[in-house]
């Protein structure tokens, strides 16, 4: 398993992708990796030294923006360079899986939907984008390294009349593997068998904590966005020692371009009841990734079905909203009224001059929103006794972070990672702001409305 060799463009190359120019541009030969010593295994040397070639790969780069790659000249492997690469391309195949997929379940009637225990909705992108991510960490980073926290388990799958939808997402991932030369991975030798893929899934059970390293993967966060055509994101993260290092968010259905949100809006309200969206119709979609410490958070396009563009991708920088007047704020918060009471958002809102009409978004895109500066509060506050997931945060946090902003609980503590498969001791719920002067009103305002609330 490694990467493929990049292909070598020549220097200062433009081309255009949905009308803006971009540059080609090669990247300085970094210093080789610092290569741990004992604990690296054969089949990691292996893969670093593949990894390496990706370095002169050739960087696309929007014109007026800063140069961006995965990777700096003087990083080593502790900071977490190799780790990011790789769950970029995992998110961005996983997005690419769950297209398809969603294309398929909006133009059928009887949507292929199951209802786990709890009721919330699981599709067959659920489970094959956590085969997949699941696949492509231990492929590219050792299985004996990984150790993985993820929404979903096997217990439906392995039900005796499961077997058309076990067959089902064992040829969407084997679909999807079979498309990673695209992303620079190399594919699998052969297709994956039934049991594989359930080992792949279920591999995934690690239970997180204060110590040691583990990934943090939502396959497809917003599920019910998802089978409703809607928004929904891809969210991996890494946490190590209980601190959030690296984040990657996948938002299929967020153009790079705030404006085409709006036609977006437009679209579902007026046209979509009716017709629902066609992802080749439009270029939509981007992926957004931060790693700790970097004060910086990237954003890439989609790759897309439609094969113009190979890896490597191309990256711009995104910043969080300079605006800190509450009266010129956007606010987000969750679509369903049961996962964040939307009554005391309205009345905090008005209480601290939110003028405009809340962004009611499915999923983590939220975070994106924020991250890249299209919107400057999220708040979620979800009914008493629910306890939120850490894959439902982590790689949303460390974007919004390191794009400039700030997440904390409504009491202004940091949202903890360290306590296993939930953020426990949250006070009430999660602000998350465009910067530290407007969180600080937003704070002061939840500690104003709280007595009154009846949550
Ligand atoms: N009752 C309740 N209260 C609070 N939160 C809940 C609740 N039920 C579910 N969830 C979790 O919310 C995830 C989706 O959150 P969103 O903010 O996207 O909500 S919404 O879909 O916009 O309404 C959703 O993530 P996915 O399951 O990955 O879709 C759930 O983990
Ligand atoms: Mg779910
Ligand atoms: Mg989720
Ligand atoms: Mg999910």
């Amino acid at each position: 398993m490694s990467f493929s060799s990049p292909n070598i463009s020549p220097p200062s190359q433009r081309t255009t992708y949905n009308n803006h120019v971009f540059t080609f541009t090669h990247v300085v030969q970094p210093q080789p990796l610092v290569r741990g010593s004992c604990s690296i295994s054969r089949s990691r040397i292996c893969f670093l030294s593949k990894f390496d070639q990706t370095f002169s790969s050739p960087v696309m780069e929007e014109e007026g923006q800063k140069k961006s790659n995965l990777f700096s000249e003087s990083e080593s492997e502790e900071d977490y360079s190799k780790e990011l690469d790789v769950a970029v391309r995992a998110v961005q195949m996983a997005c690419s899986l769950c297209q398809r997929v969603q294309d398929i379940l909006i133009s059928k009637t009887n949507h292929q939907v199951q209802s786990k225990d709890d009721n919330s909705p699981v599709t067959v992108a659920d489970w094959s984008v956590q085969a997949v991510v699941s696949w492509i960490l231990s492929e590219c980073l050792g299985s004996e390294n990984i150790s993985i926290v993820a929404e979903e388990d096997v217990h439906t799958l392995s039900k005796s009349n499961a077997s058309e939808l076990l067959e089902s997402v064992v040829n969407t991932v084997n679909e999807c593997l079979a498309d990673a030369p695209r992303f620079g991975v190399e594919k699998p030798k052969s297709s994956l068998t039934t049991s594989e893929v359930l080992e792949i899934i279920s591999r995934c059970n690690s239970t997180g904590g204060p110590s040691g390293r583990f990934w943090v993967l939502d396959p497809v966060d917003g599920t019910l966005g998802f089978v409703r055509g809607d928004q929904y994101a891809v969210a991996l993260a890494l946490i190590e020692n209980g601190e959030v290092v690296l984040g990657v968010l996948g938002c299929p259905n967020y153009p790079m371009r705030k404006e085409w949100l709006g036609y977006q809006h437009r679209y579902h309200r007026i046209v979509s009841k009716l017709t629902p969206p066609n992802s080749e119709s439009w270029n939509k979609g981007c992926v957004l990734y931060a790693k700790k410490g970097s004060g910086k958070a990237w954003m890439q396009p989609l790759i897309h079905v439609n094969k113009m563009f190979v890896w490597p991708n191309h990256a711009k920088q995104v910043f969080v909203s300079p605006i800190d007047n509450p009266a010129l704020a956007t606010f987000c918060e969750p679509v369903e009224k049961a996962n964040s009471s939307h009554s005391f958002t309205e009345g905090l809102a008005h209480s601290v001059g939110l003028r405009k009409q809340p962004l009611r978004v499915y999923s983590m895109v939220k975070y994106a929103a924020i991250g890249r500066g299209d919107a400057e509060v999220f708040m979620k506050f979800a009914r008493a006794g629910y306890k939120e997931k850490i894959w439902d945060h982590a790689a949303g946090v460390i974007i919004i972070q390191e794009a400039g902003g700030v997440v904390t609980d409504a009491g202004g503590c940091p949202l903890d990672f360290s306590k296993g498969l939930y953020l426990e001791g949250l006070d009430r719920g999660i602000i998350a702001c465009s910067g530290a002067s407007l969180h600080g009103k937003i704070i002061d305002a939840v500690d104003a409305s709280w007595g009154c609330s009846s949550l």
